[in-house]
C-alpha cells in the first residue's frame, strides 16, 4: 500500500471540504479491495445535524462505485491536532473494516499516528452480533 499517495488525495481533497459554518477542514482518503482510493470531505448544512463527515463520504463514494471493503483510511484536517473520527464514522467504517485495517490519523502537517481498527473502536457492535 502506498501510504503517501493516500496522504495526498487527503490533503488534496480537503481543500473541498465545505465547512462554512465550524470552519474545520476535514478530508479523507480510503484504498478499498478493488485497488481504487476514494476521497470524501465534511460537507455541512445550515441545519447542522444534516451534515456529513468527511470518513462518511469517502465511504459512501466508494460503495456507491462498487467498492466492497476498506483496507485503509487516512483523515487530516486543517488544525495541528491529529484527526478523531466522530462515532458514527467509526460504526460506519467497522461496516466495511476489519479488525486489522490501517488507519492514519493525521493533522494538517500530516503528523500521523497510526492504529488497527480495532484500536479506534473495541467492542464493536457488528453483523456477528446478529447470528
Ligand atoms: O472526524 C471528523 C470530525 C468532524 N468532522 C466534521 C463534521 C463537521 O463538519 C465539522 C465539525 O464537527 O467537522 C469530520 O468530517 N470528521
Ligand atoms: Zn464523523
Amino acid at each position: 500500500m502506498n501510504e503517501k499517495q493516500l496522504f495526498d488525495v487527503a490533503n488534496k481533497a480537503m481543500e473541498n471540504a465545505y465547512v462554512p459554518y465550524s470552519h474545520y477542514r476535514v478530508g479523507a482518503a480510503i484504498l478499498c479491495n478493488d485497488g481504487k482510493i476514494y476521497s470524501g470531505v465534511n460537507v455541512e448544512n445550515a441545519s447542522y445535524g444534516l451534515t456529513n463527515c468527511a470518513e462518511r463520504t469517502a465511504i459512501f463514494k466508494a460503495i456507491s462505485e462498487g467498492a466492497k471493503r476498506v483496507l485503509a483510511i487516512v483523515i487530516v484536517n486543517g488544525t495541528d491536532i491529529k484527526s478523531k473520527p466522530c462515532g458514527a464514522c467509526r460504526q460506519v467504517m467497522g461496516e466495511f473494516m476489519d479488525s486489522d485495517d490501517v488507519v492514519f490519523l493525521a493533522n494538517q502537517k500530516n503528523d500521523f499516528k497510526e492504529y488497527t481498527f480495532k484500536e479506534i473502536l473495541p467492542l464493536a457492535f457488528s453483523d456477528k452480533d446478529m447470528d
